[in-house]
This record gives C-alpha cells, sequence and structure tokens, in this order.
C-alpha cells in the first residue's frame, strides 16, 4: 500500500491520480489511419489535413517535428493553441499573448474557441480527455487520429508521393544536408524496415520509464509511488547515457523515430520536469553529458530547433497545473543552451 506525502493537498492534486497514487494515462480516442491503400476512407491530400498541437507538450511537439523534418508543411497547416491548459481544455490564443507561434482563432471554424469543440464537433458523444496533437480532416469534419506515436508514422511516409523528390530541400525551407546521418524531406525515413525491431524495443522502456514515467513521477499523490518512479526515470537515463556514449544516435548513426520521441522529453527535462515533476536527483546539463551532446545534435538537424519554444513549454508545466503549482509561479531558468556546437560521441 502506498505511502501518503505527509503535504499533499489530495482534493487537488487527485485530478491526476488513481486512488493508490498512480498517474494512468489513458489510451487515445482516435485512430484511423491516412494511407495510399486503395480504397481508403482517409487517402493522403494537400490542404485536406490539418495538425492541431502545442509546443509545449511533448507529444504533440513530436509530431510538429517530423511534419518539419518531412517539409509536410505546405500540406498540413498547423494551428497551435495557447500553452496553458484552461479549465476548459487547450484555448486558441484569443489574446494574442504567443504572437507568431499561435493561433489565434481557429483557421477552419472561426467561432471555435477551444480544442473540444472540435472533439464535439467530430464526435458529439465524444467523452474523455480533449487532447493535443489532434489530426482533422476538414472534408469530413472528423479527428482522423490523436495519438502522437502514429501521427509521425503517418507523417513518415504516408504524404511521400505529395513531396517531389527534387524539393525535399525547398520543403523544409531551404534546407539541405550533405549529413550522412539524415535526410530531409520525402528522402527522409525515420522507420527504417531495418531498424524497427531497434527502435520499436527502444520506444518501450523509453515511453514507460522516461517519456511518461516524468508524469508519473509528478502526477503521483503518494511519497512511496513518486520515489519508484523517480528512480525508473534516472535508472533510464542512465542506460541512454551509455548508449549514447558509444553512439551518435539511439539506433546506430541516423536519426530516428526513437531520436525524435526521446528528444521532446529531453528538452523539457531540466527547465520543467527537474522542477515541476520533482525529477530532481540529475540533470541533464549537468550530469548526462552523452545526452547532452546528442540534444545538441538533434537540435541542430535543421527545422528541430525552430520547434522547440520554452517559453511555451514553461507556461504548458509552471502556467497550468495549480495542482501541482498553485501560484503559477514560471522559474527563470531554461535549460542548457542547445544551439552550442556539438562533438562526438567519445570524444568527451
Ligand atoms: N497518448 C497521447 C497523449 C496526449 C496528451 O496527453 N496530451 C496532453 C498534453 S501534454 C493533453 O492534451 N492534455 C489535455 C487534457 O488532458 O485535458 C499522445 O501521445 O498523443
Amino acid at each position: 500500500m502506498a505511502t501518503s506525502s505527509k503535504y499533499a493537498n489530495v482534493s487537488e492534486t487527485q485530478k491526476w491520480a488513481n486512488k493508490d497514487g498512480e498517474f494512468n494515462r489513458p489510451p487515445s480516442a482516435y485512430r484511423h489511419w491516412i494511407s495510399q491503400e486503395p480504397g481508403t476512407a482517409f487517402p493522403p491530400e494537400a490542404g485536406r489535413y490539418h495538425l492541431y498541437a502545442s509546443y509545449g507538450c511533448p507529444w504533440a511537439h513530436r509530431t510538429i517535428i517530423v511534419r518539419a523534418l518531412k517539409g509536410l508543411e505546405s500540406i498540413i497547416d498547423l494551428s497551435v493553441f495557447h500553452p496553458v491548459i484552461t479549465d476548459q481544455g487547450w484555448q486558441f490564443d484569443l489574446n494574442r499573448e504567443f504572437p507568431g507561434d499561435t493561433a489565434g482563432e481557429d483557421p477552419l471554424h472561426l467561432e471555435f474557441q477551444y480544442a473540444r469543440q472540435l472533439y464535439f464537433k467530430s464526435n458529439p458523444d465524444h467523452v474523455g480527455r480533449f487532447t493535443v496533437p489532434i489530426l482533422w480532416d476538414s472534408k469530413t469534419e472528423q479527428v482522423v487520429n490523436n495519438e502522437s506515436s502514429e501521427i509521425i508514422r503517418m507523417f513518415n511516409s504516408a504524404f511521400d508521393d505529395l513531396l517531389s523528390p527534387s524539393n525535399a530541400g525547398a520543403a523544409v525551407r531551404g534546407a539541405h544536408t550533405t549529413d550522412p546521418a539524415y535526410q530531409l524531406g520525402q528522402a527522409l525515413d525515420l522507420y527504417p524496415e531495418a531498424q524497427r525491431a531497434a527502435i520499436d524495443e527502444i520506444n518501450e522502456w523509453v515511453y514507460d520509464t522516461v517519456n511518461n514515467g516524468v508524469y508519473k513521477t509528478g502526477f503521483t499523490l503518494k511519497q512511496d509511488v513518486y520515489e519508484h518512479h523517480c528512480q525508473r526515470v534516472f535508472g533510464s537515463l542512465d542506460r541512454l547515457e551509455s548508449i549514447l556514449t558509444q553512439s551518435e544516435f539511439l539506433v546506430g548513426d541516423r536519426l530516428t523515430e526513437a531520436d525524435v520521441r526521446l528528444f521532446t522529453t529531453i528538452v523539457r527535462f531540466d527547465p520543467a520536469y527537474h522542477g515541476i515533476f520533482k525529477c530532481n536527483l540529475k540533470s541533464i546539463g549537468s550530469d548526462y553529458p552523452h545526452i547532452l551532446r546528442w540534444a545538441r545534435r538533434v537540435y541542430q538537424v535543421p527545422t528541430v530547433g525552430q520547434t522547440v519554444k520554452i517559453p511555451h513549454i514553461k507556461a504548458i508545466y509552471y502556467g497550468g497545473m495549480s495542482s501541482i503549482n498553485p501560484n503559477g509561479i514560471i522559474p527563470l531558468g531554461n535549460g542548457p543552451d542547445l544551439s552550442h556546437p556539438t562533438i562526438k560521441p567519445g570524444t568527451l
């Protein structure tokens, strides 16, 4: 039986955790698939699908990164919510507090203010949360998929026929690469056949103990549950540090989906999880030189750095989680500078 914290205000914090003090992330509700299969309900089409996301949310951030790396900006439009989740859920940036980054309104439904309205438009009987990312079909007015791990798989390959090989560079805003570690645009494959088993294996434990592990640590109501998950987070960070001591990327010497999925957690670690979720046994900037080296390498892949918006990251965690940060004070630290030059693994 879990031990309660002496200090928790249970009535406030239980919003996030069950009676055993555990945070359980419910499964995503909409799981349709965009594919090139003949007769599919959701074929790839330019301008048909719309991504609703947040720069603060690590799951939505994955989809923003893969959209940018693949050069899908002209094919799939993006609308970003205000980073602070309101009591009605995600809201468009009605007062234009994050100009340039966010959508002040829903371009497809000018009368909508909240993400919840999209869910109810799609399914009037929707029950459950109103999460981002949302991949929306403007033709049939419904949520195609709201599970980031599946949206990035679709972005990785389903639209390739709409991207011409020659404009792969142009599609990612003039970025060209001679770097053997990655391609951009149509030529990029983040989930290559030969690496799938290795990517799946790493994704599984990284999801459980790192991506979602920080939430299980931060949202618990119980001291011993907190300690258990916190230890698991750092056990896995130690394991990742050791992998990245030998290897430039998580699966060999090329950028894959496994890197994208880990990156959105690592970039939030020092500026957010170390404080708000009490994941503070170590920090990326001070204690994990190879993870830091790798994070800089990923950040510096063209277009990735532009998707990292620290003010949104700090706002979602410190500004919108009143149960664990009641006064909404946002700390000053931004975590390590990821634009700093990188070095090769093994040379630290
Ligand atoms: N499994 C989902 C998780 C998405 C998710 O939990 N998003 C959070 C933000 S980080 C959210 O939208 N929360 C709003 C809410 O729960 O009301 C995915 O990977 O897409």
